[in-house]
């Protein structure tokens, strides 16, 4: 039997095109080429559908239930105000959201009543404010939003940072704390049953998740500082430790998360464990 394909809509440009474009592709999704400009994809094999969108445009497309599932940061999702949640954050795209001005402007948001404040997430903002009774005026621009304290169309801008270069080459400083953390996310509409290519494409998701996330260690060990070495290498469920041909040793696999490989490999070495071997995870089901 086959059903209606689902829709999902990926980033067409910007930040979060690239990885996004990676990321169906690891899962085993057809993907446009580079530099190919296909505004819709068919994937028969996997029954979806490919929308390349502006990530902007995404999460009301989705909350409009024309598009399935779709991929944009959470910060255009709050700004939008559409009626979509989070199905599954997907590590990159990174970024905080933060107010910035000139020194001496203002410490606090506290001290923003009367200045206006530039911005590209007019939504976002006017939210913040109003559960905050903060009294400043929103500027709505399009972006480059830094330049408008420099030419006196605002005295705060709201905008997205990731290195902060920007800011300081316009000569802006951070106000108070991060209004938001933001990063790229799987997101839909209803809470209700999911189409099994949706379920499918979040198992996908997910194992390309781990495969990037964790690494798998295998080592040899004497039998007697097992223990010890499953507690540094307890694995998802529980190691897997095999008898060695060489009595009274053993051999132990587990995954471990990829940024403490090293520390755990001078930890069981210190164990007594030798052959330490570390190998990538090309795809899993967890
Ligand atoms: N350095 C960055 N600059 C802008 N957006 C970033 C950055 N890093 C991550 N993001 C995220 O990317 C999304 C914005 O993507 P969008 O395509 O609208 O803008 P962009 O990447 O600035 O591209 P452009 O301005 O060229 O249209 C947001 O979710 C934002 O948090
Ligand atoms: O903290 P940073 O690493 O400097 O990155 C943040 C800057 O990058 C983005 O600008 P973009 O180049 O997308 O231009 P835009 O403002 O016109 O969208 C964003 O709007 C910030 O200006
Ligand atoms: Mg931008």
């Amino acid at each position: 039997m086959t059903t209606t394909p689902v829709r999902i809509a990926v980033p067409n440009k910007g930040s979060l095109a690239g990885p996004s474009t990676e990321m169906m592709r690891e899962a085993g999704y057809r993907q446009r080429g580079s530099g190919a400009r296909d505004l819709v994809l068919r994937d028969p094999d996997n029954n979806v559908e490919f929308f390349y969108l502006r990530p902007r445009d995404i999460a009301v497309y989705v909350g409009s239930g024309k598009v399935d599932v779709g991929i944009t940061g959470r910060d255009l999702l709050l700004d939008s105000g559409a009626s979509a949640h989070e199905l599954l954050s997907l590590g990159f795209g990174g970024s905080t959201f933060r107010f910035a001005a000139r020194p001496g402007t203002a410490a606090d948001v506290a001290d923003f009543a009367g200045l206006r404040v530039a911005t590209s997430y007019a939504g976002l903002l006017e939210t913040y404010f109003g559960e905050r009774g903060v009294d400043a005026s929103v500027i709505r621009l399009d972006g480059a939003v830094e330049t408008a304290v420099q030419l006196g169309v605002a005295d705060v801008i709201a905008d997205v940072v990731e290195t902060g270069t920007t800011l300081r080459q316009a000569g802006l400083e951070i106000v108070g704390e991060p209004i938001l953390h933001s990063e790229a996310v799987l997101i839909s509409r209803g809470d209700g049953e999911r189409p099994p290519a949706v379920e499918q494409l979040l198992r996908r998701l997910n194992g390309v998740l781990v495969a990037r996330g964790y690494v798998m260690m295998d080592y040899d060990i004497r039998a007697e500082r097992v223990e010890e070495a499953s507690a540094l290498t307890p694995g998802l469920e529980s190691p897997t430790v095999s008898p060695l041909h060489r009595e009274g040793w053993v051999a132990v696999r587990a995954m471990v998360p990829r940024a403490d490989a090293q520390r755990i490999m001078d930890d069981l070495w210190e164990l007594g464990a030798r052959a330490i071997l570390v190998t990538d995870i090309l795809a899993c089901r967890i």
